[in-house]
């Protein structure tokens, strides 16, 4: 036989009960044998103790008895048949009659014992489980309603009574002799005294008379029927990602309702705990999913945890002295008057040291807790021997929770890295020797991202999300954007990974949505809703909006950003930026930039400062981590100078070819950057700087390629003037190189720790003869590439691969 008990929100509604009903038929005609418990209708037991709570001080209940009635009536009207009414309606009324008689006692003796209100409680279960039970009678006659007073014996602790097992298992046995054919409805909660008075089992007591009744009876399964899918992997309404857990041992299911997790109260599971009775987890509203199945073994699992509780309110107690250090007898003391006062200590920790110790406490117990041992240990805290007890507010537990952590090493590594890596400090430890469970004390204002970012390390398979604050919307911005959106399907089902863009900001407006920014739509999005574009202001949403595995990235060419990464890796967020100017200032701010980064563990990705998407900077950076010492570097860094040269051929003006180069995207913002050589020189100089040379910019030497009045200009519109006027300096050039049968490189290079950057004519012996459109090239010479260069290749510039190569750097963020 099976136990199938439903609580309040499946008998809530008509729509509900209808679904319990379908539900109960089912395993009924499958010949499961089901036995079933209901609880009373959602709201009603809350609003019977407002009722009696009301008679007691005489206010009037007679409006709430009608609100009873009709939604009682309600479902009788909906559910059956008109001919079958009347009894049922002739029942209910008698039994309202008799709650009324009940709460003008009551209110008479303005006096409600905890007997009485016993009694007025169990009304609520009465009511629905007679009603289903009629309801269900249609369709199964053998249908039989059980006022489980008569069979559940308790002792006279109204409120949360204790069950006499063994007179209750006679009883129960007995009745399921007698009714061995029928389908049962027997009300939840609810018991009775040796006097048979009517007492209700506390907390949970619904589940608790399921185990009971189950564990009696042997039950093959006791199925807790509620309004959530099982037992999820953490608190959904903060973890968007939290799924139900299939499999879970008693012991993990107890620690994680224990923090938290409140789909069933763990004492009630202690019948059919002593009896290996599995308890499934199931959702009325979604009957085909199987749940969580509560059993004797964890199982196997495919996560090394099986989920993550929390608590999000606790105080901590810290008390600390030399008079505990070697007293044996200084815990037990401390620990016992707090049980005695009904104290609960969520968790403890003691130093190695034996000076202090460390314990959590719900924070309304706090100052009692303090009092408590400030009178206690009074001649110690007289005679200095132990420091007045220091409490600490607004943190919050955060513990994984799963049996296979004690056969996986590394847990609590992946843990607290997951914690680090998102800089939240942890302020107090505590692993249970059962290796069950591990348990970290955290400030309440970071549990909601500590809770996303240790979900994404230890369910590591399902999904990660990358929360994206984007600076810059142009060229760069603007198709990267586009890319992770054609994208987007593609990374959920290869990667399993998410991009939700969370803030973007340009020069004139700024726009944040936490669930992600619709990448088809941004520009109305930020043309709609935006706010004016405010650097700082943006910098100081994206860190108090706290999101876990988040990354800045710069697009722009500004050089105010640069100013706020320090700050951005101090809260611990990563930066992907295309931008040249952070890591080509001074050298010291490169150095702190990479220290601070380094620090914090978060990642500093700028593969697009040099030669664009081309593999340029992590080639470098594994040369040199591998061990490879650097000779010399020999490169063309400037797609667009490249492009020029490329194209400025036969009847090709400079001026035009320059324009063609800005056109197609490969240019600065400013194309002076480029072509009076900063870009290449930043580039040049970014290089150097990760191959370990302590370079200033003005080390570098830089050779020009414009004429001093180019040079000069004050603004870009001056430039293209002087440009056009310079245009048989360019057509001497070509017609020289020409002649030569040569061509126009730009140059740089690295050797000796020397940077030199200068305009050449090579002839078709050089390597860098042969390149076309905006290509890069690059050839390393090392000591292990010595004999033949290590060269990479290929278009430098363009806003399609430009783009990719920051994208490619943002997937990278965090793997
Ligand atoms: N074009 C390429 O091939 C290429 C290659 C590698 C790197 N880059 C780099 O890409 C970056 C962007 O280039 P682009 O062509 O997209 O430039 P762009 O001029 O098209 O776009 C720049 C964007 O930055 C925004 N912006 C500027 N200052 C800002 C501020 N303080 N706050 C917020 N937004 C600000 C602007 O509003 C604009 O949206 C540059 O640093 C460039 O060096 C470009
Ligand atoms: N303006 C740059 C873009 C690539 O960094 C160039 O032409 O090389
Ligand atoms: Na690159």
């Amino acid at each position: 036989m099976k136990v199938l008990k439903f609580g309040g929100t499946s008998v809530g509604t008509v729509e509900s009960i209808s679904a319990v009903l379908e539900i109960v038929k089912k395993s009924y005609d499958n010949g499961e044998k089901p036995l079933v418990v209901l609880s009373a209708m959602s709201g009603v037991t809350n609003l019977l103790t407002k009722m009696a709570e009301h008679a007691a001080t005489r206010l009037p209940f007679e409006d709430d008895l009608k609100f009873l009635e009709d939604r009682h009536f309600e479902v009788v009207k909906k559910l059956i048949a008109v001919k079958f009414q009347n009894p049922v309606f002739t029942k209910l009324k008698l039994m309202l009659n008799d709650l009324e008689e009940i709460l003008q006692g009551v209110s008479a003796l303005k006096e409600l014992s905890a007997q009485s209100k016993d009694l007025i409680v169990s009304f609520g279960e009465r009511f629905s489980n007679y009603m289903v039970s009629k309801v269900m009678e249609q369709y199964v006659a053998q249908t039989e309603f059980i006022d489980a007073a008569y069979y559940v014996k308790t002792d006279s602790n109204f409120g949360h009574a204790q069950v006499n097992e063994e007179l209750t298992q006679q009883l129960i046995q007995s009745l399921s002799h007698s009714h061995a054919d029928k389908l049962l409805f027997v009300t939840g909660f609810i018991g009775s005294n040796d006097k048979g008075r009517v007492t209700t089992l506390g907390r949970g007591g619904s589940d608790y008379t399921a185990a009971i009744f189950g564990a009696v009876l042997q039950a093959s399964t006791i199925e807790i029927w509620t309004d959530v899918n099982g037992m999820l992997t953490a608190d959904p309404r903060i973890v968007k990602k939290a799924f139900s857990q299939s499999v879970l041992s008693y012991t993990e299911a107890m620690e994680l309702s224990y923090f938290g997790a409140k789909v069933i109260y763990p004492p009630t599971m202690i019948p059919a705990f002593l009896k290996k009775i599995p308890i499934v987890i199931r959702n009325t509203f979604e009957p085909d999913f199987p749940g969580t199945t509560i059993q004797f073994e964890s199982g196997k699992s495919t996560f090394p945890i099986k989920g993550i509780s929390s608590i999000s309110d606790i105080s901590v107690i810290n008390l600390s002295g030399s008079g505990m250090i070697g007293k044996s007898g200084f815990s037990g003391r401390l620990f016992t008057l707090l049980a005695r006062e009904q104290i609960n200590v969520v968790l403890i920790t003691q130093s190695s040291s034996e000076h202090s110790i460390t314990f959590a406490v719900n924070p309304d117990d706090a100052p009692k807790a303090v009092d408590l041992i400030k009178a206690e240990f009074e001649l110690e805290l007289e005679a200095n021997k132990l420091q007045v007890p220091v409490v600490e507010e607004n943190l919050s537990v955060l513990a994984i929770v799963g049996e296979n952590m004690k056969r996986t090493p590394g847990m609590s590594g992946r843990l607290f890295y997951a914690l680090g890596r998102n800089g939240i400090n942890v302020r107090a430890i505590a692993q249970g020797s059962s290796e069950l469970n591990i348990s970290v004390i955290i400030g309440k204002e970071n549990l909601g991202k500590a809770l996303n970012a240790v979900h994404d390390a230890f369910f590591a398979q399902l999904k990660k999300t990358l929360y994206v604050f984007n600076l810059g919307t142009g060229n760069i911005g603007a198709t990267l954007f586009r890319q992770i959106a054609e994208q987007h399907n593609f990374l959920l089902e290869n990667n399993d990974m998410e991009i939700k863009v969370v803030g973007i900001s340009n020069s004139r407006k700024m726009v944040f949505d936490v669930e992600g920014i619709d990448l088809g739509s941004w520009t109305d999005t930020l043309e709609a809703s935006g706010e004016v574009a405010d650097l700082a202001l943006f910098i100081d949403r994206m860190r108090t909006m706290n999101l876990p595995n988040c990354v800045f990235i710069d697009n722009t060419a500004s050089k105010l950003p640069s100013t706020y990464y320090e700050e951005i890796f101090k809260a611990n967020i990563s930066i992907v930026t295309c931008n040249k100017i952070a890591n080509s200032g001074t050298y010291a701010q490169y150095q702190l930039l990479h220290e601070t980064a380094r620090k914090h563990g978060v990642d500093f990705f700028y593969e697009t400062n040099v030669g664009a998407g081309l593999p340029i900077v992590r080639v470098l950076k594994d040369l040199m981590l591998s061990g490879d010492r650097l000779v010399k570097i020999e490169a063309i860094l400037s797609g667009t100078i490249s492009y020029i040269f490329n194209n400025f051929v036969g009847e090709a003006s400079f001026y035009e070819t320059v324009k063609q180069a800005q056109a197609l995207g490969y240019t600065e913002p400013d194309p002076r950057d480029d072509l009076g050589g900063v870009d290449f020189m930043r580039k040049m100089l970014i290089l150097a700087r990760d191959a370990g040379y302590a370079l200033e910019p003005e080390d570098v030497d830089l050779g020009a390629i414009l004429p001093q009045a180019c040079l000069a200009a004050s603004s870009v519109d001056d430039f293209y003037a002087e440009l056009l006027k310079a245009d048989s300096y360019f057509n001497s050039l070509k017609e020289q190189a020409a002649s030569e049968g040569k061509v126009i490189r730009y140059v740089g290079k690295l050797e000796n720790g020397h940077v030199s950057i200068a305009l050449e004519m090579v002839d078709d012996s050089h390597p860098f003869y042969a390149l076309s459109g905006s290509d890069n090239i690059i050839s390393f010479t090392t000591e292990r590439y010595k004999e033949r260069p290590l060269v990479v290749k290929g278009p430098g510039a363009g806003a399609e691969v430009t783009a990719a190569g920051v994208f490619a750097d943002l997937v990278n963020v965090g793997a």
